[in-house]
């Protein structure tokens, strides 16, 4: 008999009205939530939106997805209704330079709902898994469009071992998390997110200034430890992660060498003490 918890297809579908209610009111960031059944991608969806001038605070969440794609033209895959696939549009108001902390915010915010709702340690792998142990329970994609960001997370919730697409994954209903219900997990990540762009935004972009910078300090899997990182081209650095830039960009000190690295950059980061 298969544990009913994690019957996806079984599941409610999420309700556009119940998030909207919760979410949408004057003086909040969102400003419409849209839950489609199917489609490609919900970040490419936002960014044609942005394109067509939709505002920011918009929200797009799909119970599936076809061509989820992540960092590097690399894809993300999961069974309808089996996590959260969703993107925001933002329209930051600070400089370009700074907003390649917008990925890192994003991963602080979902960090933080996930262990309050969740209660499952979840740290950040720099620039954008979130983590269990040392597997990968969600990833952030953050893409420009024209002058917005369209953020995107996917979120494994209740998918089983047998459904994971690679090894190196897991979902909270693996890790027994206390929460495997997607409508409160949703919320409770959005107004994180809100929460934190708010204090950012006020501070200006500044990471240090608004307490970002600590906030993701203390959750992060990379800063600190010994880290192989592997560039284009075969090329790869190893040295100790010493921190994040104004830039959201990783510090490794690699032979006496300082480098300052983008995520568009690097094809992947592997600690490795
Ligand atoms: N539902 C999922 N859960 C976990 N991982 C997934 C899921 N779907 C796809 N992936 C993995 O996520 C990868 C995309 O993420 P990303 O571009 O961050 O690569 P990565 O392997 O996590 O990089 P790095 O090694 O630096 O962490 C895909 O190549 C795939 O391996
Ligand atoms: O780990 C990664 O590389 C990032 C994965 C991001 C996946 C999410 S799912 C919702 C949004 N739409 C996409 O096509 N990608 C992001």
């Amino acid at each position: 008999m298969p544990d009913s918890r994690y019957s996806d297809l079984d599941r409610p579908p999420l309700s556009a009205a119940a998030l909207n209610h919760a979410l949408v009111r004057p003086g909040s960031l969102w400003t419409g939530v849209t839950v489609v059944d199917s489609t490609g991608s919900t970040n490419a969806d936002l960014a044609e939106a942005a394109h067509e001038g939709a505002p920011e605070g918009t929200v797009l969440v799909a119970e599936a997805q076809l061509a989820g794609r992540g960092r590097l033209g690399r894809g993300w895959s999961a069974p309808p209704r089996s996590g959260l696939t969703f993107s925001i549009l933002l329209r930051p108001e600070v400089p370009v330079a700074a907003q390649g902390w917008l990925s890192l915010l994003y991963g602080v915010a979902a960090a933080t709902a996930v262990r309050r709702l969740a209660e499952v340690d979840v740290r950040l792998k720099w620039p954008n898994d979130l983590l269990i142990g040392e597997r990968k329970l969600a990833g952030v994609l953050a893409e420009r469009a024209d002058d917005a960001v369209v953020i995107g997370m996917g979120l494994n919730v209740s998918l089983r071992q047998e459904e994971l697409p690679v090894e190196t994954a897991t979902s909270l209903g693996i890790e027994q998390a206390a929460c495997v219900d997607r409508d409160p997990l949703l919320r409770a990540v959005l107004r994180e997110v809100e929460r934190h762009y708010r204090d950012w935004s006020d501070a200006g972009g500044d990471a240090e200034a608004s307490g970002l910078r600590a906030a993701y300090l203390a959750s992060s899997a990379t800063i600190g430890r010994q880290v192989r990182v592997e560039l284009p081209g075969q090329q790869s650095l190893t040295g100790r992660a010493t921190g994040v830039d104004g830039s959201g960009h990783l510090q490794v000190e690699a032979a006496g060498e300082r480098y300052t690295l983008s995520a568009g950059d690097v094809v992947h980061v592997r600690t490795a003490d």
